[in-house]
């Protein structure tokens, strides 16, 4: 049974929009506690009933899709009927609009607040690629196998990860050995600290990543030990998607719940920023800059290129990716226009891997495509992601822009990675003083999800021993090999 909510046991996500929290001054997700409908595994018609239930409390829910994979639903507001007051979606027991900002800022001697940024990772050296890819496609978030095929995850895991590892190791190379994320995140996380001190907020920043050091599990003990009082946990996705901020989320579902400390530990989520006002007004201002430095701005096309997901995750399990990508660039697109800005835009999206079907258009086609409808001039703007990483180092700034030359583009520009951009950070403070009044006790008993991890350990081994037959049958078969390297990755 799995509990309606953020998927961090007792924590409920009120996804509510900011719009319908303004409307009604404050919504109290308590009203989840008396009405909610708990379990996993609705039938049609009780997720109907459900979804209307929670359309018109405008709350998010956890649900399982076709193939048993827990999947969030949201309600979902278009920009247009948004407004941009700086509040954020942000997820707890309750929210507390409208108390005195200054009331809020303050913290007590005995409170100890923490702020956990939440991101994905990357290898330091080049000799992390491997175990960091394994860890990678070991997630389930990443590569979702149906129910009865999930114990094959983590021999195909180590198998994906050895045949991708040359590529990706060529990648990391190209950019200086490694990945920079760690560097920029710690650079992000003391920026934070000390924004959040100008506020008079006195907070330790903590750093848990997905996929590499300091892994989630190394920020959750320090957290422990440091004795936080208060919790504010911050994704450094803008967007929520399953793949990302989703399953951090779970992953911290699973280490809440082997944990006692953490069940009487006020939290609050912030799942999603990408319509916050100062976000949508920093990516405004870093694109002004560059297209003030093309012979002629106004002629430039702005090019936003998006991490892709595979479609299955918007179109069968409910992943609001697309929606929040889009609605982020039409918040982007009307803060430009409020300064006169009125330059044609697309958007693409890429680093797609393996054979299904990623989210259209793909970046590499759209530039020739544009290339050949004859723009010279083109901005790309990376747009999932708040620091520089390979994908933008090395696919955007190496294999893309050579892409767009070849093409025809002759004017090429890329808009820089937030960073630690003071009117950003400044906003993240915000954000995090915003969510820890709302912040609150994981209470009452902790549900175990229904998944892999219930297996006895006979059956665990068992399904291990031949996961790994079968994977050693595919490593070692040199025609099975080629076959997967050419149309799998
Ligand atoms: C919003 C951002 C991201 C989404 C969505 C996302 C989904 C996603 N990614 C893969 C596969 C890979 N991702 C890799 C690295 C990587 N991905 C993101 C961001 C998102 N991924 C970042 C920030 C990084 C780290 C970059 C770094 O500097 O280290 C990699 C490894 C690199 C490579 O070999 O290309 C893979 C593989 C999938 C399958 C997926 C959605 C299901
Ligand atoms: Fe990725």
């Amino acid at each position: 049974m799995e509990a309606l909510g953020s998927g961090v046991p007792g924590i409920k996500l009120s996804g509510f929009s900011r719009q319908g929290a303004e409307q009604r001054g404050c919504y109290k997700a308590e009203a989840l506690n008396s009405n909610a409908v708990r379990g996993s595994h609705c039938s049609h018609g009780e997720t109907q009933q459900l979804d209307k239930y929670l359309r018109s409390s405008q709350l998010s829910y956890n649900t399982s899709d076709k193939s048993g994979h827990l999947v969030k639903s949201y309600m979902h507001v278009p920009a247009k009927e948004r407004k941009l007051t700086g509040k954020t979606f942000y997820t707890s027991k309750t929210c507390t609009f409208g108390e005195d900002y200054a009331e809020i800022s303050s913290n007590t001697a005995q409170e100890k607040v923490g702020v956990l940024l939440l991101n994905l990772g990357g290898p330091d050296t080049l000799q992390d690629v491997q175990p960091f890819l394994f860890n990678l496609f070991a997630d389930p978030d990443i590569i979702r196998l149906p129910r009865l095929f999930r114990f094959l995850q983590r021999p195909l895991a180590q198998l994906i990860s050895v045949v991708r590892a040359p590529k990706s190791k060529e990648g990391y190379a190209a950019i200086g050995g490694g990945s920079p994320l760690r560097r920029i995140t710690d650079e992000q996380a003391h920026s934070l600290k000390l924004a959040l001190g100008k506020k008079n907020l006195h907070a330790n920043v903590y750093v848990g990543m997905r996929y590499w050091h300091p892994f989630t599990e190394e920020a959750i003990q320090q957290i422990k030990k440091d004795n936080v009082t208060k919790l504010v946990i911050l994704p450094l996705y803008p967007q929520f998607s399953i793949s990302t901020s989703g399953s951090s989320i779970r992953d911290l579902q699973r280490i809440f719940r082997e944990d006692t400390y953490f069940e009487g530990l006020p939290v609050s989520i912030i799942e999603s920023w990408y319509q916050r006002e100062g976000y949508v007004k920093s990516m405004a201002d870093l694109i002004e800059k560059e297209l003030s430095s093309f012979l002629k701005p106004d002629e430039v096309m702005i090019f936003f290129s998006a991490h892709g997901v595979p479609v299955s995750y918007v179109e069968d399990s409910g992943d609001p990716y697309r929606d929040q990508m889009e609605d982020c660039i039409s918040l982007i697109m009307d803060e430009l226009k409020s300064r006169g800005i009125n330059n044609p835009h697309t958007l693409a999206y890429q680093s797609r891997v393996g054979p299904v079907q990623w989210l259209k258009p793909y970046t590499d086609e759209v530039l020739v495509d544009l290339g050949q409808k004859g723009v010279k001039s083109l901005l790309a703007v990376p747009v999932s992601f708040v620091s520089e990483h390979i994908e933008t180092l090395e696919e955007i700034d190496m294999e893309y822009k050579h892409l767009a030359l070849e093409s025809g583009i002759e004017n090429w520009g890329r808009v820089p990675a937030l960073g630690c951009t003071s009117s950003f950070i400044s906003d993240l403070a915000d954000a995090v003083l915003e969510a820890l009044p709302s912040a609150s006790a994981v209470s009452g008993k902790t549900q175990r999800n229904t998944s892999e991890d219930d297996l006895d350990p006979l059956q665990s081994v068992i399904k291990f021993f031949f996961g790994s037959i079968l994977a050693s049958i595919l490593l070692l078969s040199p025609k099975l090999l080629s076959l997967f390297r050419d149309n799998l990755l």
